[in-house]
C-alpha cells in the first residue's frame, strides 16, 4: 500500500506540477516529441516488404485510384451524351462504367485477401520483436514496471502498429486522397470560382480544427496519464485484495478509486466538449460552403443565362463533393498540421509506449555473445571471488510510467540523512526540470547521464568493501540483519546488476567477461517465494533442464534428493503424480511442497552454484525441518557450491564458512564454532535467537 500511497501523492503532485510547469516544460521539450518522420522510421523496424505482394498491391492501388479519378469525368461525358442523344456513346460509356466497377471489385477482393494474410503475419512479427526486446531488458526494468501494464503494451502496441503499417491502411489513405483530389479537380472544371471559395473555407476550417486539436490532445494527454495511474492503482489494489479484506478497507479503496475516476472525468468532459466543437465547426463550414455555392450560382445564373442550366445541373454533384472537401480539410489538419500532437492521440498511445520501450536498452551487456553464440554451454566450476566490491542500486529511469518522478520520491525515502540534503534537492530540481512529459529522454541523453552521475553520488551504498572467496563445492552462508545486503550480493552473482567499483570473479574470470548463458546456466536459485507456472509438477521441475532433455530416472533421482518424491508419489493425495496441476502460482500446493519443487527445479539444471535465499524462512517448523533435511542431503550432491542465506541460524551451523553482514559490510567470518569463539555479532545473533526460541 505504501507504493500506492506513493503513486497517489506522486500523481497529485505531478498533476499540479504539470499544470503549472506544463508550458515551460513543453517549450524546452519540443524536440523530444517524435516527429512523423521518427514515427515512420520506427515503423521501419517492423516492416518486412514482400516485394511480390508490394507490387500487386501497388498496382491495384494505381488501377483503383485511376478508376476512382476517372468516374466523375465519365459521369460528365455520360450526361453530355444523354443531352446530345448520342445513344451509341451512352452504351459505350455505360459498358466502360460496368467494366471499371467489375475490375475495381475484383482488385478489392484480391487486396482484402492479401491484407488479411499480411496483417496477420505482421502482427505476429511485431509481437515477437516487442517480446524479444522486452526479454532482453534488465531485471531492474521489470522491478520498475507493472505486469498488466507491460502485457497491455505488448498486446495493444502490436495491434496498433499492425494497423498503422498495414498495406490496408496505405490503400485507404491513398484511395481517399486520390478520390478527394479527383473530386476537387471535378469541382474546378465545373467552376473555378466555386473551387476557390470551397478551398478558402476548407483551409479556414483546417486552421480552426488544428487549434482545437492541439487543445484536445493536451487534455487527452492528461487523461492518458490519469488512466495509467488508474491502472496502476487498480493493479495494486487487486494484488493486495487479501490485505484489503483482512483490514476491512474495501470502502476506503473504493472511495480512493472513485476520487481518481472523478478527477479523470473532468478532463474527459473537456475532450467531449472539444469533439462537439469540432463537429459544429465542420458543420458550419459545410453550410457556409453550401450557402456560398448557391449564392455564386444564383449570381452567375443571373449574369449568364446560358451557363445557368449546366451549372444548376451540376449543383447536386458539387454539394456532394463539397463534403469531400471538408473531409479533406479535416485530414489536412489532423495528418499534416498537427502531426507532433498525433503522438499523444489516444489511438497512438501504445505506439508511443512501444517506441519508448525500444529506447530502453539493457545495461547488462553480454560481451562475448557473438563469438560464443553457437557453442555449447560451458558450465562454471563454482568458485566465486569478490574483490573490494562496493555497490549502490542504479537510479531507476526505465519505468514506462514516468519513473523519474517516482525515483525522486524513492530517493527522498532512501537518502541517507547524513549526506547533504540541499544538494539532493538541487539535483532533484534539476532532474525535475529535465523530466520529459512522456518519458522521451533519449535525445538529451547526455544531460541525463550527467545528471544521473551526479544523482548517483547521493545514493547510499548497499554493499561496501566486500571481499571473500568461495571454493568449488563449499557450503557458505551469509547471515545478518534484514537490509544488510545479503540478497543484493546474490543479485550481483547472478549479474542482475553490474558493479562499478571492485571486481567479481567466477572461475578466476571477471563476471562481465562470462557469457550470460554460461553464467546463469550454472546457477540454480531457490528463494523465499518460489514461483511456479500454472502447469503440472513435472513441467515445473523440468523447466530447469537446459536443453529440455531428461530421463525419467534422472527426474526420479532429483525428486528423491529434493524431497518431492515424499509427497508426489503418494497415490492417495496425488493420484496423478508428477502430472498433477499446481494451479495459478502453485496455489494447490503447500509452502513446503512448492519449496521442494523449486529445489528440484534448481537441481534439474545441474548447477555448479546453488543459491538458497531464505529458502525455508516462510515455512512452518515441520516443513522447514523437512526441506532442511533435503538441503543437508544436497551438500554432498555432485560437489556443487552452495550459498545459503538464512535468518534462522540453526539452518546454517554446518556451513564451511559463515559470513556475518551488517549495514552492507562483512563484519565477521569463520565457521560456527570460530564465530562463537570470536564473541562478536554472530554470537549476539545466536544468543538473541535462542532467547526468542525459549520465550
Ligand atoms: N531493487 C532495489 N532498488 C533499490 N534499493 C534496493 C533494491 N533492493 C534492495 N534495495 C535496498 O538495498 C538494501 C539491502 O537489501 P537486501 O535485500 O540486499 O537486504 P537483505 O539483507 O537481503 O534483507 P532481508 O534479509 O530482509 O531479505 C536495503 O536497504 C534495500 O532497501
Amino acid at each position: 500500500m505504501q507504493y500506492l500511497e506513493k503513486l497517489k501523492s506522486f500523481a497529485n503532485c505531478s498533476l499540479q506540477n504539470e499544470v503549472s510547469k506544463k508550458d515551460e516544460i513543453q517549450k524546452s521539450k519540443k524536440k523530444e516529441i517524435p516527429s512523423q518522420f521518427q514515427i515512420w522510421r520506427f515503423y521501419l523496424k517492423f516492416m518486412k516488404i514482400d516485394w511480390r505482394g508490394f507490387f500487386i498491391v501497388n498496382l491495384n492501388f494505381i488501377i483503383c485510384s485511376l478508376i476512382l479519378a476517372y468516374e466523375p469525368f465519365l459521369m460528365i461525358e455520360l450526361k453530355q451524351s444523354l443531352q446530345e442523344q448520342n445513344y451509341s456513346q451512352v452504351k459505350y460509356l455505360l459498358f466502360c462504367y460496368i467494366v471499371c466497377q467489375i475490375i475495381e471489385q475484383i482488385l478489392h477482393y484480391q487486396e482484402l485477401q492479401y491484407y488479411f494474410n499480411t496483417n496477420d503475419i505482421a502482427r505476429q512479427r511485431i509481437q515477437k520483436s516487442i517480446l524479444e526486446h522486452l526479454f532482453s531488458l534488465d531485471i531492474q526494468f521489470f522491478e520498475d514496471n507493472k505486469v498488466t501494464y507491460l502485457s497491455n503494451i505488448v498486446q495493444e502496441g502490436a495491434e496498433q502498429i499492425t494497423s498503422e503499417i498495414s498495406y490496408g491502411k496505405f490503400t485507404k489513405i491513398f484511395n481517399q486522397y486520390t478520390e478527394i483530389i479527383s473530386q476537387l479537380i471535378f469541382v474546378y472544371c465545373q467552376s473555378p470560382q466555386i473551387f476557390l471559395f470551397v478551398s478558402v473555407i476548407a483551409i479556414i476550417g483546417a486552421i480552426i480544427n488544428y487549434f482545437i486539436n492541439i487543445k484536445k490532445q493536451k487534455s487527452e494527454k492528461n487523461t492518458d496519464f490519469q488512466n495509467e495511474y488508474k491502472v496502476f492503482a487498480l493493479d495494486d489494489i487487486i494484488t493486495n485484495i487479501h490485505l484489503i479484506k483482512i483490514f476491512n478497507k474495501e470502502q476506503n479503496e473504493i472511495e480512493n478509486l472513485t476520487k481518481i475516476i472523478n478527477d479523470n472525468s473532468k478532463n474527459q468532459n473537456q475532450i467531449e466538449y472539444l469533439k462537439q466543437l469540432k463537429y459544429l465547426i465542420r458543420n458550419f463550414c459545410f453550410h457556409a460552403m453550401k450557402l456560398g455555392i448557391i449564392l455564386l450560382l444564383v449570381i452567375s445564373g443571373l449574369e449568364d443565362s446560358q451557363n445557368k442550366s449546366i451549372i444548376i445541373n451540376s449543383l447536386a454533384e458539387i454539394l456532394v463533393y463539397v463534403y469531400s472537401a471538408i473531409l479533406l480539410s479535416k485530414d489536412i489538419s489532423k495528418v499534416i498540421i498537427s502531426k507532433p500532437a498525433k503522438y499523444y492521440h489516444k489511438k497512438y498511445k501504445y505506439i508511443g509506449k512501444v517506441m519508448r520501450l525500444f529506447e530502453i536498452k539493457p545495461k547488462i551487456k553480454d560481451n562475448n555473445i557473438s563469438s560464443e553464440k553457437n557453442q555449447p554451454i560451458q558450465y562454471l566450476k563454482g568458485s566465486i571471488k569478490f574483490e573490494n566490491v562496493n555497490f549502490k542500486y542504479p537510479i531507476t529511469t526505465d519505468s514506462l510510467f514516468k519513473q523519474k518522478q517516482i525515483d525522486k520520491q524513492d530517493s527522498e525515502v532512501d537518502y541517507d540523512s547524513s549526506e547533504s540534503e540541499s544538494s539532493l534537492q538541487d539535483c532533484n530540481q534539476e532532474l525535475d526540470s529535465h523530466s520529459s512529459l512522456d518519458g522521451f529522454d533519449s535525445q538529451n541523453s547526455l544531460d541525463q547521464t550527467q545528471l544521473k552521475d551526479k544523482y548517483k553520488l547521493q545514493r547510499k551504498y548497499v554493499l561496501q568493501n566486500i571481499n571473500f572467496e568461495i571454493k568449488p563445492g563449499q557450503l557458505v552462508a551469509f547471515v545478518g540483519m534484514s537490509g544488510s545486503g545479503k540478497s543484493t550480493l546474490v543479485k550481483l552473482i547472478e549479474r542482475y546488476y553490474d558493479v562499478e567499483e571492485g571486481v567479481i570473479m567466477l572461475d578466476d574470470k571477471n563476471i562481465k567477461d562470462i557469457p550470460l548463458n554460461y553464467l546463469r546456466g550454472s546457477i540454480g536459485l531457490v528463494n523465499q517465494e518460489p514461483s511456479l507456472f500454472d502447469n503440472d509438477i513435472e513441467y515445473n521441475i523440468t523447466y530447469g533442464c537446459q536443453d529440455g532433455k531428461y530421463t525419467q530416472e534422472e527426474l526420479r533421482q532429483i525428486c528423491d534428493v529434493s524431497g518431492v518424491s515424499e509427497f508426489v508419489f503418494d497415490e492417495q493425495r496425488f493420484p496423478e503424480g508428477l502430472k498433477t496441476l499446481v494451479g495459478s502460482k502453485g496455489i494447490k500446493l503447500s509452502g513446503g511442497q512448492k519449496q521442494r519443487i523449486a529445489i528440484a527445479r534448481a537441481l534439474m539444471k545441474k548447477p555448479s552454484i546453488l543459491i538458497l535465499d531464505e529458502a525455508t524462512s516462510s515455512l512452518d517448523a515441520q516443513s522447514e525441518h523437512l526441506v532442511q533435511k533435503y538441503i543437508d542431503q544436497l551438500m554432498g550432491y555432485r560437489g556443487i557450491t552452495i550459498i545459503v542465506i538464512a535468518h534462522r541460524l540453526s539452518t546454517i551451523v554446518k556451513s564451511d564458512v559463515i559470513y556475518v553482514m551488517e549495514n552492507g559490510e562483512i563484519k565477521e567470518y569463520g565457521n560456527h564454532s570460530q564465530l562463537i569463539a570470536q564473541n562478536g555479532v554472530y554470537k549476539r545473533l545466536v544468543y538473541h535467537q535462542i532467547q526468542i526460541h525459549n520465550s
